[in-house]
C-alpha cells in the first residue's frame, strides 16, 4: 500500500512519466532495443498503445502492473558479501563478481556493504534507461572521503569530487575547452613530441635487456608516457617522465599517485573506514591525506609558475598566448582554488586510465599477430611513414576499433556509480531517491547478448557492425555516457591513437617469453594482474 501511494505521488509529480512508460512497455514485452540503444516500441503504433492504455497517464498504467520493492529484489546476503570481499579477495575480482552475481541473481540485484545498500544493474537497456533519466547534475556517490580532505585543508573540489551547481559550473567551463575532438586535435603536435620520446624510451629500455628487444613491465613505461602526455596538455609543460633521470618533483608526484591508489581501497571503496575507527587505525587516512597533499602541491607549483609567467608578460605589455591552463588563468571563469583542484583531479584521472589501456592494447596486439598486421597495413596505407595527427585518426578505423575493443575487454572502470536523484522504476523495481546504483559495465561488455563471442579480441567488430555486435549501444560505454561522462575522453583518445599508431609504424610487437597469460584484477581500476613484458622488434 505504501509503495502504491509513493508511486502515485511520483506520477503526480509527473517527474518520471518516461520511466514509468518504459517500465510498462518492458513489462508488456513491447520494447526492443535499437542499434543506437534507444528503447523503441516494436510493431505497435502510438495508437495501438493508446488502445492498450499504455501511453495514458502513468498512474493509470501503474495500477495495472505490479512494481516490486527493493525488499523483493534478489541479491547476495550481507554475510556472503563479507566472505566474498574480505576472505576471498573480492575487491580485486569485483569485475568477475559482477558477472557471477548477474548470472546468479539476474540483471538487477542488490548487495549490502555494511550499512550501504547498492543496486547493481548489469543490463544494457536498463543502464541506458538510468543514464538517460539523469537530471542536470548527476551524482556518482562515494566521494565523502575526497570531500572531507578538501574541507579539512580548505581546498576546492574538482570535477570528480564536486556535486550539484558547483560541479555544473566547472563542467560548463571545461567542456567548452576539451570535449570537442576538433579542439583536442590541436594538441597533436605536442602529443607527438611526447610520442617521439616514448619511442626513444622503448629503444633505451630494450637495449638494457639481454635480447636487446624486451621491455619489462610495459605499464611503467606507459604510466610515464600518459603522465607526460596529459601534463603537456593540462600544464603546457614537459615533466621529463620519459627521460633517463626523472626530475625529483615528478618522481615525488608519481610516489604520491601510487600512495593515493594504495589507500584508495580502504578510504573510498569500502565506504571508508568509519571516523571513529581512525584513532585506532590511523595509517590509511594519514596516507590518503598525505598523498592528496602531494598531488595538490604538484599542481599548485605548475599552476603558480604559469600564472607568474602570464603576469610577467602582461606587465611587459606582451600578448599572452597559450593553451588550456593559460586560457583558464586569463579568463578566470574558475577561481584559482578551483583551477588547482581541477588540474589535480584531471591529472590523477588521466594517468592510470590511459596507461592501463595502452598496456592492454599492446598486449592484445602481441597476442594476435594477424590482427596486428591488418592494423599495421591500414596505418601504412593511410600514412606511409609519416606521423599521424588527430585529423588522420578519422581515416584509421582499425586504430579506433583497437582502442574500443581494448576498452570493451578491459574497461578501466569496470563499474560506475550513480546516486538516484529521484524515485525511479528500473527493471520493474521501485528504487527510491538516494539509492546507490552500480552500473556493471564489465558485465555488459562481456555479455553475449551484446557482443558476438564476447571473449574474442576483434577490433574490426567496431567497423563491420554485424547485427549481433551491438556496438552502438550501452553494452560498452568505457567513458560513461551523458553530461557526467569522462571529460578527458578526447584527450585520452588522442594520446592513445597517436602512440599506438607510431608504435606500430616503428615496431613489431611480440609477447616476451617472460610473460604468461595476464589476467585483469581490480585495484580501484581494472589493471593487469601481472607485469606485461613485450618485445619491440624494429620493422624493416
Ligand atoms: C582510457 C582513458 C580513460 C577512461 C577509460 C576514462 C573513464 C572515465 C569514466 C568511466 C568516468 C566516469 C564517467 C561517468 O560517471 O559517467 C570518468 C570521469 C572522469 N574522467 Fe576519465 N577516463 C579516461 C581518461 C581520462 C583523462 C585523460 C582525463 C583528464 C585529462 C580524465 C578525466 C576525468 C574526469 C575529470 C572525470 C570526472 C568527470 C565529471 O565528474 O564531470 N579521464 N572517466
Amino acid at each position: 500500500m505504501a509503495l502504491q501511494s509513493s508511486i502515485l505521488h511520483l506520477a503526480r509529480k509527473n517527474l518520471l512519466q518516461e520511466s514509468c512508460k518504459q517500465f510498462l512497455l518492458q513489462a508488456h514485452g513491447l520494447h526492443k532495443s535499437t542499434a543506437s540503444g534507444s528503447l523503441e516500441i516494436a510493431a505497435h503504433s502510438q495508437a495501438d498503445l493508446k488502445e492498450e492504455n499504455l501511453v495514458s497517464p502513468a498512474v493509470e498504467g501503474l495500477k495495472e502492473t505490479t512494481v516490486k520493492t527493493l525488499q523483493e529484489m534478489p541479491g547476495p546476503s550481507t554475510f556472503s558479501n563479507l566472505v566474498e570481499f574480505f576472505y576471498r579477495d573480492g575487491f580485486s575480482r569485483i569485475h568477475e563478481i559482477q558477472t557471477e552475481h548477474s548470472q546468479k541473481y539476474g540483471k538487477i540485484f542488490k548487495s549490502r556493504f555494511g550499512p550501504q545498500l547498492v543496486v547493481s544493474i548489469a543490463d544494457r537497456d536498463l543502464v541506458a534507461h538510468v543514464l538517460r533519466s539523469e537530471g542536470a547534475t548527476p551524482q556518482r556517490g562515494n566521494m565523502e572521503s575526497w570531500k572531507e580532505y578538501r574541507d579539512m585543508r580548505g581546498r576546492s573540489t574538482g570535477l570528480i569530487s564536486a556535486e550539484g551547481d558547483e560541479w555544473l559550473k566547472m563542467r560548463s567551463v571545461l567542456r567548452q575547452l576539451i570535449m570537442r575532438p576538433k579542439d583536442v586535435s590541436a594538441f597533436s603536435p605536442d602529443v607527438n613530441d611526447v610520442v617521439v620520446d616514448l619511442v626513444k624510451r622503448v629503444k633505451t629500455l630494450r637495449s638494457q635487456q639481454d635480447d636487446g628487444q624486451t621491455v619489462l613491465n610495459i605499464n611503467d613505461l606507459f604510466f610515464n608516457y600518459a603522465m607526460e602526455g596529459v601534463a603537456t596538455i593540462l600544464y603546457e609543460t614537459r615533466l621529463g617522465c620519459l627521460e633517463n633521470e626523472i626530475p625529483k618533483m615528478s618522481q615525488e608526484y608519481i610516489a604520491a599517485l601510487h600512495l593515493m591508489f594504495s589507500s584508495f581501497k580502504t578510504t573510498m571503496y569500502a565506504g571508508a573506514i568509519p571516523k571513529w575507527l581512525r584513532p585506532m587505525i590511523p595509517k590509511p587516512w594519514e596516507e590518503f591525506c598525505s598523498s592528496w597533499d602531494g598531488l595538490f602541491k604538484f599542481s599548485q607549483i605548475h599552476v603558480d609558475k604559469k600564472l607568474s609567467d602570464i603576469k610577467k608578460k602582461m606587465n611587459k605589455g606582451e600578448e599572452v598566448k597559450g593553451g588550456l591552463l593559460t586560457h583558464m588563468l586569463v579568463t578566470r571563469e574558475m577561481n584559482l582554488e578551483e583551477i588547482y583542484a581541477n588540474m589535480t583531479e584531471m591529472l590523477l584521472a588521466g594517468v592510470d586510465t590511459t596507461s592501463f589501456t595502452l598496456s592492454w592494447s599492446t598486449y592484445l596486439l602481441a597476442r594476435h599477430p594477424t590482427i596486428q598486421q591488418e592494423i599495421f597495413e591500414e596505418v601504412d596505407r593511410v600514412l606511409g611513414g609519416r606521423a599521424p595527427t588527430g585529423e588522420d585518426v578519422a581515416y584509421l578505423p582499425l586504430i579506433r576499433g583497437l582502442v574500443k575493443e581494448t576498452l570493451r575487454l578491459f574497461p578501466v572502470l569496470p563499474g560506475n556509480g550513480r546516486v538516484t536523484q529521484d524515485d525511479l522504476i528500473v527493471g520493474g523495481y521501485f528504487i527510491p531517491k538516494g539509492t546507490q546504483l552500480a552500473l556493471c559495465h564489465y558485465s555488459t561488455s562481456m555479455d553475449e547478448e551484446n557482443f558476438l563471442r564476447p571473449g574474442e579480441f576483434r577490433p574490426d567488430r567496431w567497423i563491420r557492425k554485424d547485427a549481433s555486435d551491438r556496438v552502438d549501444n550501452f553494452g560498452s560505454i568505457p567513458f560513461g555516457y551523458g553530461i557526467r561522462s569522462c571529460i578527458g575522453r578526447r584527450i585520452a583518445e588522442l594520446e592513445m591513437h597517436l602512440a599506438l599508431t607510431q608504435l606500430l609504424q616503428k615496431f613489431h610487437i611480440e609477447v616476451s617469453s617472460q610473460t604468461t597469460d595476464v589476467h585483469a584484477k581490480t585495484h580501484g581500476l581494472l589493471c593487469p594482474g601481472a607485469p606485461i613484458n613485450l618485445r619491440f622488434v624494429d620493422r624493416k
